[in-house]
């Protein structure tokens, strides 16, 4: 990779060939020996890939990513890097930028130098190291704060910093731990539309980890979701939030409704269902909130009855406690056309054959 300027890669029209392969093989972790942070790993990220390590507090994100980095050793399992096995490899030979949520930058240090850190620890000559250094700056549209200490910089800024960092001497991957933990919601988003700018600039690999899932639908080419160590499954973001396998996936992707369909009836036939749907025997399906249609009914025709309504601006929730005593979440539109139902009112559901998604078990 040392032959490669930032420069030159931002004029290079194919740059994904600069991407680091991940492969990931049976990968475990157990620090007290006796229980697993992470078990059964399998993975591969394509050169260029976005993939997003998704889960709950604990479920062994951090750890999967602290062997990737080498900053932790694995307790069992491969991982290579461009077909080299990095093992044996410290974490500073394995050509890997890093970005954490608590930035880490050097406090006493100028953006510029804390960019060019990197460049100096691995003795890039210095007309190489300024020019490399102002076009991370650029990337990042830092220019102007360049003589600026971090603490001069607000937390947006100060991330770019960071970025700018972990990218500057072209490594193949980069590791992000939460990158935007930190930061309130709307320069959450501002920051997704930079970092996706520069990895689509730069044709780096990202495995990045997060526990919000609107970060990961939005960012990535696919999706890793975590639950107690274990992979849940592996997806694009539309097939992981339209299709998920688990009754696990379905409820962290959002707040889908994961509903009893036993004999392939929906909640022992309380839900109609327009169509035929393929259940393949699932004992448990989902429904997203938003795909559940309902309707007054009287009494004796209804599912159940409105037990709570509330209203959130473009939509209304409603929950509906069904005669089988099982809650529904229902999401619908808010509009002129729109009479919304009251707590208490009875109702019909409804839902479309091709919105039932069958699930492979009870969760993990
Ligand atoms: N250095 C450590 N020593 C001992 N146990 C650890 C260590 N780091 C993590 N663990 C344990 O390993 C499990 C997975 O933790 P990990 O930090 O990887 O999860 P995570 O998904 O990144 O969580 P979070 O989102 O809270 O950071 C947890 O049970 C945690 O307590």
């Amino acid at each position: 990779m040392s032959k490669v300027t930032l420069t030159g890669l931002l004029k290079s029209p194919s740059p994904q060939q600069h991407g680091a392969r991940v492969e990931i093989t049976g990968l475990a972790k157990s620090y007290d020996g006796r229980s697993w942070a992470v078990q059964d790993l399998e993975l591969s990220v394509e050169p260029g890939e976005f993939l997003t390590i998704l889960g709950p507090s604990g479920s062994g994100k951090t750890t999967a990513l602290m062997m990737l980095a080498g900053f932790e050793t694995p307790s069992r399992g491969e991982i290579h890097l461009n077909g080299e096995p990095v093992a044996a490899l410290p974490a500073y030979k394995r050509n890997i930028g890093m970005v954490f949520q608590s930035y880490a930058l050097f406090p006493t240090m100028s953006v510029e130098d804390n960019i060019a850190y990197p460049l100096r620890m691995r003795k890039t000559p210095r007309a190489e190291r300024e020019r490399l250094v102002d076009a991370s700056l650029e990337l990042v549209q830092l220019q102007a704060h360049r003589k600026k200490r971090p603490g001069q910089l607000s937390g947006g800024q100060q991330q770019r910093v960071a970025l700018a960092r972990a990218t500057v001497f072209t490594p193949g991957l980069l590791l992000m731990d939460e990158p935007l933990g930190a930061l309130d919601r709307k320069l959450r988003q501002t920051m997704q539309n930079e970092i996706a700018n520069i990895h689509r600039s730069l044709g780096v690999s990202v495995v990045s980890v997060t526990h919000d899932q609107e970060e990961a639908l939005s960012l990535s080419d696919r999706v890793l979701i975590m639950a107690d160590g274990r992979m849940q499954q592996l997806g694009t973001p539309a097939e992981i939030f339209e299709r998920p396998r688990n009754a696990f996936v379905a409820d962290f992707m959002g707040e889908a409704n994961v509903i009893d369909a036993t004999g392939g009836r929906l909640a022992a036939g309380c839900i109609d269902v327009r169509g035929s749907a393929e259940l393949g025997g699932a004992a448990l399906v989902s429904v997203r909130p938003e795909l559940v249609a309902l309707a007054p009914a009287p009494l004796d025709a209804a599912s159940g009855t409105v037990t709570a309504v509330t209203y959130q601006g473009s939509t209304v929730r409603y929950e509906i406690r069904l005669r089988n005593e099982e809650t529904v979440v229902a999401r619908l539109a808010t509009g002129p056309a729109q009479t919304p139902l009251a707590r208490g009112e009875s109702v019909r559901l409804t839902v479309d054959a091709g919105s039932i998604v069958p699930l492979e078990d009870a969760g993990r």
